[in-house]
């Protein structure tokens, strides 16, 4: 089967825009921020549709106050001008209160939807080795670290800013429509309807441009980031080489790039504020024209001059506020547009994802099932064997020369396997086929051993340290049968890569292996940083334990442990040999 990277189509790439793809993503996103009807998020957005609603009958009400005192002062009524004091008081205040709910539902909801959506993300990315996949062997997505972390937080919060106005929009509409429809006839509601559509049909042509630059400032922010990273976490190699003055121009480079991305985002951007504040301005002046219309066609002439200002004022707060309504939902066009970016960053990675979960060789399409490797779940086979390959042939992900052509050999309990052969020939790359990162081109591998303790376990060249202290890096010291001349107490909290010496972590990762005790273990330059005497010290362990080799190394020394020999000659040859034990 071919590498899962020549499945992407780079050049297929289509821009992120406001289209049915951005629709059909931000739906697949809303089914995962919205299981089922019970769920929380679902919940919290029934409070805030309540809260909303609560709030607009409240607003109608404050807003229909002014055009009252006007009567009660043109009345000179002061009874009725202290009631509309205190009730107008009370309203405002009790306004304020929901209002402030309202925005503090919003936030909550914006954090529960950034845990149920990096949930979701953490499930497809830590299944089987789809983070593997992504990381290594995948070009078509960038920075997908970003997209888990950053855009993901990003996308809630604007969702959750977009949200409440969004839910009440239909409620306010209909309502407020049918009253300015009461105050001003049809004209008022026509020209408000007709002024949103010209408002949407412009906004959304002048937010095109953005959505596709606020996609790729994110790829830009996240290269920037990993600059940074990259800095951080080989700190010590690049003191050594003197780096500094070469990553700084690196760097600047990246944040250049990055700046001179932002400053188009915002050039494009301006003529959306334009447009957007335009419609904001004009919204203002339509509601007079309007309401201007009934009044000089003589509709109001019946009407005394306190009537007449008391009507103006509550069909203003009408029209005014029918017209608000569209233009917040204009306004969130500068949303809408930060909203698709980020979808369509985070639909993408979701749907890589799925891509690499199946393609995988060993996914069922029926079932949906795949063979997973953290499982006890293994190909049926000999009960003392753990690798059968039959004729295969491997290469390297980007390239077409093949590294190895037809090799067939069975790794058996009791037959310590030592793999040889010059540097490039592919002698890590057979562990990576044999673990089912990279697909064989042709050929069949069997893994008929359960990974894990019971198992195989893997040592790869570059040892895997986790967060967390020293004990949990081995689970437990009490099994040691080797004195590990570690020196840094198990109190240690934090045992990070630049605090062990390369020798320490290679020690680190046998004392793993001694505790958890596999029956088979595959080592890639494990003892490449010990000593003779120490590496003599790991593998007699090993052995003491019942534990069957299979070791990729350079040194000579190696060969008094393993029984057979692989060597990979280059240009796809290999030979197998015995060896002799002293
Ligand atoms: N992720 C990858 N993507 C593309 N090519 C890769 C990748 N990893 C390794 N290769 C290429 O595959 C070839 C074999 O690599 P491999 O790591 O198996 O070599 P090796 O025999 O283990 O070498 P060494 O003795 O230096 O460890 C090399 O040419 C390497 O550049």
């Amino acid at each position: 089967m071919p590498p899962l990277a020549r499945a992407s189509g780079k050049g297929m790439k289509r821009r992120p825009k406001l289209d049915w793809r951005f629709v059909q993503r931000f739906c697949s996103i809303q089914r995962v921020l919205f299981p089922s009807w019970s769920s929380q998020n679902v919940l919290m957005l029934g409070t805030l549709v309540g809260v909303t609603l609560t709030e607009q009958m409240i607003i109608y009400q404050v807003g229909v106050i002014p055009s009252q005192f006007y009567e009660a002062l043109s009345d000179k009524d002061y009874g009725a001008f202290k009631n509309l004091a205190g009730l107008a008081f009370l309203l405002i205040l009790l306004n304020s209160t929901l209002k402030s709910v309202d925005q503090y539902i919003c936030s909550l909801m914006s954090v529960s939807w950034r845990k149920s959506l990096t949930e979701s993300l953490h499930r497809a990315y830590f299944q089987g080795n789809v983070y593997y996949t992504l990381n290594v062997l995948r070009e078509d997505i960038d920075n997908p670290d970003q997209r888990i972390s950053q855009d993901t937080e990003r996308l809630c919060k604007q969702m959750s800013t977009m949200v409440s106005r969004l839910i009440i929009s239909p409620f306010t509409l209909v309502y407020y429509t049918y009253q300015c429809f009461y105050s001003t006839g049809w004209i008022g509601p026509v020209s408000i309807f007709g002024y949103f559509i010209v408002g949407t049909i412009t906004n959304k042509i002048l937010m095109g441009p953005i959505v596709s630059t606020l996609f790729e400032q994110e790829k830009l922010e996240g290269d920037f980031r990993f600059k940074h990273m990259q800095i951080r976490s080989n700190a010590e190699s690049a003191a050594f080489y003197r780096a500094g003055k070469v990553e700084h121009m690196r760097t600047d480079r990246r944040l250049q790039t990055l700046l001179r991305c932002q400053k188009s985002l915002m050039n494009k951007e301006l003529w959306l504020y334009i447009g957007v504040n335009t419609f904001d301005y004009l919204g203002g002046i339509l509601s007079y024209i309007i309401i201007s219309i009934p009044i000089f066609s003589g509709v109001y002439n019946n009407l005394s001059p306190g009537e007449l200002s008391a009507l103006i004022s509550k069909n203003a707060f009408v029209c005014i506020y029918l017209i608000s309504c569209f233009s917040q939902l204009i306004d969130l066009s500068t949303t809408l547009s930060d909203v698709a970016g980020y979808t369509h960053r985070i639909g993408e990675l979701r749907e890589v994802m799925d891509d690499i979960l199946r393609t995988r060789c060993d996914y069922d399409p029926a079932s949906g099932d795949s063979y997973d490797f953290d499982s006890d779940k293994v190909h049926s086979g000999p009960v003392d064997t753990a690798f059968i390959l039959d004729c295969v042939s491997y290469k390297s992900p980007f390239s077409e020369q093949l590294l190895v052509e037809e090799l067939s050999i069975k790794i058996s309990q009791g037959s310590n396997l030592l793999v040889v052969g010059n540097t490039g020939t592919g002698k890590t790359s057979l562990l990576r086929v044999l673990n089912r990162l990279w697909e064989a081109d042709s050929g069949y591998v069997q893994m008929t051993t359960c990974f894990g303790p019971r198992g195989i376990l893997f040592l790869p060249q570059k040892p895997y340290l986790t967060d967390g202290t020293l004990r949990e890096q081995i689970k437990d010291s009490k099994s040691l049968s080797l004195s590990l001349s570690l020196s840094l107490s198990l109190s240690l909290s934090l045992c990070r890569y630049d605090v062990l010496s390369p020798g320490e972590m290679q020690r680190l990762c046998f004392a793993r292996l001694f505790y958890l005790q596999p029956k088979y273990a595959v080592l890639d330059e494990a003892t490449s940083a010990l000593t003779e005497d120490a590496e003599g010290q790991m593998y007699r362990g090993c052995k003491q334990l019942g534990m069957t080799l299979v070791s990729l190394g350079h040194r000579r020394s190696l060969e008094k442990y393993h029984d057979v020999s692989l060597k990979l000659c280059g240009e796809g040859r290999w030979e197998l040999t015995k060896l002799k034990q002293e």
